[in-house]
């Protein structure tokens, strides 16, 4: 027999387990059923995709159920599935280690505080290693489909396992495995067949193969006047595909408990839209929204959760292909009467019927929270705080959708408090106003402060504050909303909506003082130029249309790309500052190239950006105050 440490990440979730979630014991069971669905659902699949795996049929993979066995003189339960099972090496990397980085990223989030982290975990789905809340040793004994041995892994949950061959009558006679729980303190009240049942009707009534329960069973015999025991074996669950009856014959509880199965979460979904189409094609779709965004849903691995199947068999659950990527936080099933049993991966994505029941689903659920939007602006509210980011993914992605996501998305603003719509800004445009402004590239109070804004402000026009790293990108590919242009106020071009009558002639009057900030500023700016944009700063650093902001290329910096060219921006300059008036009096005089530096990087300073030589800097500007004491 081999004893193997558990890696450290493991230990950690252990202990987080068993002193966090107390006060939910009972979800050990959920987890380890839908470990035993995905299990019976993997072998289903093969067995209708792959020859060597068809030869199985007969060996469970055609009755599959997943079985539980209550002893409760030794209070022990064992949970047996003809899923397709595990080898020695699956054992010790799926129950030993951790291998997704989503695990590793929840890990690093806790807090320490238990209420918190609990919070947390519950979003998270704590799997196979929550069996050790009630339990002070579990058993797992496994054959995998296709594979001769068996092997037993034993642990108490506390530092390792042990992992053995099994031979003999012990060993399996068919792939499958079977969790045998030797409960604890804790877990004794779980050693209870009524107490069973009822776990697995409240999490695990709709999950698609039968469970069966082995007990005890009291029954009062009338005769002997006395409570008999019998052991019994019954079916505990409904084992129907819930989501193929109709929405009449379904309460708010049965949708609520089916997402709980098949997303591990404990919460509550937002919302859920049950769908049946009936017609050229047919199929059923139950998307739900979990009240909270998935803790990995930016990270490169994150694994969506919506599910396929065909005929109420199930095929695969990973989205990438049955919902586009900026909608991989929904969760829940796409069942289709029109795909072949036996459909892969790579034929499904240039499948027509697939294709078709997914553009019909981005529809469906767009409309819907577009619905939601207008009908429960609270409930909305509480799904943009988590998915307002996704939905701008879609907007460069999803061209087809792109007029319903634009009216999805919610921004901040320089006039209203909390975050408004395209289409309310629209609403409280002024007569004049050419276009929906919007700011980019900083943080809410830098883009607020920003002296872009000022002119904005003066007249009464509003600015949204986009202050999300992807939103630069995502906007910048964005150029109308309905028939209204959209502009940033950062874009060189952008200040042409806001000239004033007096403008050339102050660009005139202006012209020998800013060719000599330029012949000073040299090739550090593009271009030095008369403002008509400022109405407090004297002077702001602005990009040109098809040019990254000075703050996105700090961004593109930080992820490695190299080969920038130096950032070259345009200096305006307010014609009616007191500052610019002063020095436009005297331009001969040695002040101007203190000014003209100290104007510029002031500027950069506003946009975020660090300034290369901090030190002469700092000597200009004690010069200058030195000057003025
Ligand atoms: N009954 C089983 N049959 C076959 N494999 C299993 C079984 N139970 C667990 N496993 C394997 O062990 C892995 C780890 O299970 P665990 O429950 O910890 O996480 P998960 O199911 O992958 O994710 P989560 O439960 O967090 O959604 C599974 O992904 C699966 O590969």
């Amino acid at each position: 027999m081999s004893k193997q440490q558990f890696q450290t990440e493991v230990s950690q979730l252990l202990h987080l387990i068993v002193h966090s979630l107390y006060s939910h014991p009972e979800i050990f069971l959920r987890e380890l059923i839908s470990n035993s669905s995905d299990a019976l659902d993997k072998l289903r699949h093969l067995s209708l995709t792959d020859e060597t795996y068809k030869a199985l049929v007969g060996n469970g993979i055609d009755s599959p159920r997943i079985d539980l066995d209550l002893d409760e003189a030794s209070k022990t339960l064992s949970l047996s599935d003809t899923g397709i099972g595990m080898s020695e090496e699956d054992l010790i990397s799926h129950l030993g280690t951790i291998a997704r980085s989503g695990t590793k990223n929840f890990l690093s989030q806790l807090s320490g505080d238990d209420r918190k982290d609990s919070n947390l975990i519950g979003q998270f789905g704590v799997g196979f290693y929550s069996v050790f809340m009630v339990a002070d040793k579990v058993e797992v004994v496994s054959r995998k489909a296709r594979e001769e041995k068996t092997y037993r892994w034993i642990s108490d949950g506390k530092t390792g396992f042990e992992i053995e061959e099994v031979t003999g009558d012990a060993a399996r006679k068919a792939a499958g495995t079977t969790i045998l729980i030797h409960f604890n303190d804790e877990g004794a009240q779980y050693a209870n067949g009524w107490r069973l049942q009822e776990i697995v009707k409240k999490y695990s009534n709709h999950i698609a193969f039968p469970i069966f329960l082995t007990y005890e069973k009291s029954e009062w015999d009338e005769e002997k006047k006395e409570s008999i025991k019998t052991r019994t074996t019954e079916q505990v669950n409904a084992a129907s595909a819930m989501w193929r009856r109709s929405k009449s014959e379904l309460t708010d509880d049965d949708y609520k408990e089916l997402y709980k199965s098949i997303a591990g979460d404990w919460e509550d979904p937002l919302f859920w839209f049950h769908t049946r189409a009936e017609g050229t094609l047919e199929y059923t779709t139950l998307f739900y929204i979990p009240a909270k965004a998935p803790l990995d849903l930016y990270q490169a691995d994150y694994k969506g959760g919506v599910k396929l199947y065909v005929k109420r068999v199930f095929i695969m659950d990973d989205s990438r292909d049955l919902l586009p990527q900026y909608l991989r936080f929904v969760r829940g099933i796409i069942d289709s009467e029109d795909l072949p049993l036996n459909v892969s991966r790579e034929i499904l994505q240039q499948n027509k019927v697939l294709t078709s029941i997914k553009t019909a689903s981005v529809k469906k659920i767009l409309s819907e929270l577009k619905t939601i939007a207008t009908n429960d602006p609270e409930k909305y509210a509480k799904f943009i705080a988590e998915y307002n980011r996704p939905l701008k993914e879609g907007l460069y992605g999803d061209f087809a959708n792109r007029e319903t996501l634009l009216e999805l998305i919610r921004f901040k603003s320089s006039k209203v408090a909390g975050l408004t719509s395209f289409a309310e800004a629209k609403d409280r445009m002024q007569p004049e106003q050419k276009a929906l402004y919007y700011i980019t590239g900083g943080t809410e109070s830098m883009l607020r402060n920003s002296p872009l804004l000022e002119i904005y402000k003066k007249k009464g026009i509003e600015v949204l504050i986009l202050d999300d790293d992807v939103d630069e990108i995502v906007f910048s590919t964005v150029a109308k909303y309905g028939d209204i242009d959209l502009k940033a106020v950062n874009k060189s071009s952008t200040s042409g909506d806001l000239k004033d009558e007096a403008a050339p002639e102050k660009a005139e009057e202006l012209k020998p003082l800013l060719e000599k900030i330029k012949a000073t500023l040299g090739d550090a700016v593009k271009e030095v130029r008369a403002s008509s944009r400022l109405a407090d700063s004297p002077s702001v650093i602005v990009s040109d249309e098809d040019e990254p902001s000075a703050r996105m290329r700090q961004m593109m910096q930080a992820m490695g790309q190299t080969n920038l060219p130096e950032l070259q921006p345009t200096l305006e300059i307010n014609p009616d500052h007191e500052i610019i008036r002063k020095l436009l009096s005297d331009t001969s005089n040695g002040k101007v190239e203190d000014a003209a530096w100290l104007l510029f990087d002031q500027a950069l300073l506003l946009e975020g950006v660090p300034l290369k030589d901090p030190a002469t800097f700092v000597q200009r500007l004690n010069r200058v105050l030195n000057q003025s004491i």
